[in-house]
């Protein structure tokens, strides 16, 4: 099927350098094919991006968000780029995500978001059988006893030494695609600094190693504080990109705060891309 409308407007915006190309849908269809959605993001043939995020008009909140990673599939949550949307529209906002609704507060340099309650149980994260979330026995070589949380999007968060030393790149997508996530996986692997901040670094399901992720960011610190290895009232999460500012205690949503940059606006013709 051919998208409804040959020119399109999009917003190049990064948050930590995860990076986004923004189409806003709202007052006109666009018909998102995870073809197009490739063609997009291709750093070397396309715009180029992490994820392509559209804008959408909703019946429960201001707009829906709808998340597409750069191999063209559509998932559930999106932190760095909430608060780049939220920034790009101005005004605080009810955000419909398919992993929930989350509300933005747009400030100077990017927002806040509440990304919703995290989800603990084996069958919401999900994984194919029964297991505790909190102490996996699972290991992929030297990544042992992960946790998993699922905070709209699914994520396991593996706690190392040193997460410089992990061959993200090739252990990443091992796990992401082990059949014990039935739905792929985010993969973060996080160290606990002395001064109770989080290094993290992530592979994110469908797309690869980025410069930061921001529900990676809230899933980690979260599995951090069901460790007992952080309090969590304000915790700093150090990504590749920069920081994030975290928040979450049992029985509350995940507050996150942190940048969010609008690069340029553009405009390309579709029938190029396709
Ligand atoms: N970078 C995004 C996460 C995208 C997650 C996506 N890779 C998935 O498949 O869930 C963030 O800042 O939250």
């Amino acid at each position: 099927m051919r998208p409804s409308s040959s020119k399109l407007t999009f917003h190049k915006m990064h948050g930590l350098g995860n990076d986004f190309v923004i189409v806003d849908a709202r007052q006109h269809a666009v018909t998102m094919t995870d073809e197009l959605v490739r063609a997009l993001a291709n750093r070397r043939t396309g715009i180029g991006c992490d994820q392509l995020i559209q804008l959408e008009p909703s019946q429960e909140a201001d707009f829906a968000m709808r998340i597409f990673n750069a191999d063209g599939s559509e998932v559930e949550a999106c932190g760095n780029a909430a608060r780049c949307v939220t920034q790009l529209v101005g005004h605080e906002a009810q955000i419909a995500t398919t992993g929930g609704t989350i509300s933005g507060t747009p400030d100077d340099t990017g927002a806040t978001l509440d990304m919703g309650e995290p989800r603990f149980d084996w069958d919401t994260i999900p994984l194919a059988y029964a297991m505790d979330t909190t102490n996996m026995p699972v290991r992929w070589e030297e990544l042992t006893n992960p946790i998993a949380v699922n905070i709209g999007n699914p994520h396991v968060i593996f706690f190392v030494e040193d997460t410089a030393s992990v061959d993200l790149a090739r252990l990443g997508p091992i796990v992401e695609n082990d059949p014990l996530f039935p739905e792929r996986i985010n993969v973060n692997v996080a160290t606990v600094e002395s001064d109770g901040s989080i290094t993290l670094r992530v592979w994110e399901r469908g797309t690869g190693l980025t410069r930061a992720c921001g529900t990676g960011a809230c899933a980690t610190t979260v599995a951090a504080v069901r460790r007992k290895l952080v309090s969590g009232r304000e915790t700093t999460v150090h990504l590749p990109g920069g920081d994030l500012a975290i928040s979450w205690e049992p029985g509350q949503e995940v507050r996150m705060t942190g940048p969010a940059a609008h690069v340029f606006t553009g405009e390309i013709e579709l029938d190029d891309f396709l």
